[in-house]
Order: structure tokens, then sequence, then C-alpha cells
């Protein structure tokens, strides 16, 4: 008998958990953003996209330097604009100067080739701001993935645990909510994704220790997920 649930036509992925190890975001990037940020915002005190940054900062927190307030974020990986801002702008000087290279699990490269060359739309849907997922995706081991990726969403759609972002996702994309599938290792992420009419996969690596939650299919890595939902690229789950 054929299903009559259909198979996705977009994929929509996290990063952190999801395609890349948390301990490559929180052991490589945020110290490495931390490490040079007083330098940073002192250097490029006078460029237009920093002046912005601690203008936001100021806003949010008026009581406390920009720059303690920035590191007090990283150090409670707070999901909050400014700061996802202006890692993005200090991650990009380690990309460009050979200090930093994207760790992605082994089996994300290939299963997105796969989903891409089979007509699947892929996108991303990170905190990290934009310019940090194109710099993620533009400087990984396996080369430069940005190409495969027609979308990168950040927490300007809003933030990740809300059904409204993703409601406007899909609205600024002309998808159906139905056709997009949504890969995170966050339940609250899934949640409300599900909520908005998507379909969601919660994709729980071994390597970080992630905990299965109970409401929603289950992956150990991206072709177990491709399984799960009949979509190519199962080879090796
Ligand atoms: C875009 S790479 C850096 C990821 C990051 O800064 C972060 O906070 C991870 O968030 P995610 O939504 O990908 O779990
Ligand atoms: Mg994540």
């Amino acid at each position: 008998m054929k299903s009559s649930v259909s198979a996705p036509r977009v994929v929509l992925l996290d990063i952190e958990g999801t395609t890349a190890p948390v301990s490559f975001v929180h052991q490589i990037l945020f110290p490495y953003a931390r490490g040079c940020l007083k330098d940073y915002l002192d250097e490029h005190a006078d460029d237009a996209a920093v002046q912005k940054i601690v203008a936001d900062v100021r806003k949010i927190a008026p009581d406390k330097s920009p720059a303690e307030q920035l590191i007090s974020w990283i150090d409670e990986d707070a999901k909050v604009a400014p700061l996802k801002e202006l890692q993005g702008l200090i991650w990009a000087r380690g990309y460009q100067q050979g200090e930093l290279t994207a760790r992605l699990y082994p089996d994300v490269a290939p299963v997105l080739q796969k989903w891409s060359e089979n007509g699947l739309t892929l996108a991303v849907y990170s905190s990290g701001s934009e310019a940090a997922q194109r710099l993620i995706y533009g400087h990984t081991e396996q080369g430069d993935l940005t190409p495969l990726f027609s979308h990168f969403f950040d927490l300007r759609v809003g933030g990740k645990k809300e059904a409204d972002s993703y409601r406007a996702i899909v609205k600024e994309a002309g998808w159906q909510a139905a056709d997009v599938l949504f890969l995170s290792d966050v339940t609250a992420e899934l949640d409300a994704a599900a909520e908005a009419g998507l379909k969601v996969c919660q994709v729980v690596r071994p390597e970080d220790g992630t905990v299965a939650g109970t409401s929603h299919p289950v992956a150990a890595s991206l072709p177990e997920a491709a399984r799960h939902f009949a979509l190519p690229g199962q080879e090796g789950a």
C-alpha cells in the first residue's frame, strides 16, 4: 500500500549537535572568540557593524561594559543576536588566517551531497549568525559546502524555540510547512517546529551525549534520519 505521508522536499538543519560536534563549537569556536573579543572591539571601534553590535548590547544591558557583557554571554552560551553577530566577525579572521577549520560529523558532507544531487532543498537554521554559518560550511575539512544550501536562517527570524520562527522561515522561503524536515538535537526546538507544522527528527549524537526525547523520531546520524523519512543517503545508517 502506498504511504499517505509525503517525503520531505526540504531539509532544514541545525548546526551545533546536529552537523557539527558540540565540542567543536564549545572547545574551539567559543574560546577563539572569547580570546580575541576585547582586542577585536578596540581595533574595530570605528566599524559601523561593531558600533551597531555595541549599541545593541548597551540596549539590552545598560549597566555593564559591553565587552564584559559579551564575555558573560559566551560563558553562559546565551543565544543573543549581537553576540552571535560579533562571533561571526571574529571567526571570519580565524578562518581566513587558517587558524580555524570547521569540523563536521563524518556522515554529514556525503549525505548533504546525496540529498542535493537528488533534488532536495537544503537550508540552515542556527543561532549562529548567517555569516558564521557561511564560514563554518565554507571552511570544512571536506571543503566548501555552502553551494549545497539555498537559505541560511539565523536569530533575525526569531528564537529557535518559538513556533513563529518556523512559520516565518517557511513563509520567507515560499515552502509548505509539511514539506520541510527540521533536524536538531534540541527537543524544545523540535517542539516549536512541529507546532508550526514541520516534520521533525531529533539527532542524538553519541559523541555529544545528547539525551533522546520521547515525542519525536530519533536518529544517531543523518543517514539514520534519511531512513526514517525515506530520503536518499541512507547508506551507513
Ligand atoms: C554557526 S556556527 C556557531 C554556532 C553557534 O554560535 C551556536 O550558538 C550554535 O547554535 P545552534 O543553533 O547551531 O545549535
Ligand atoms: Mg543544536
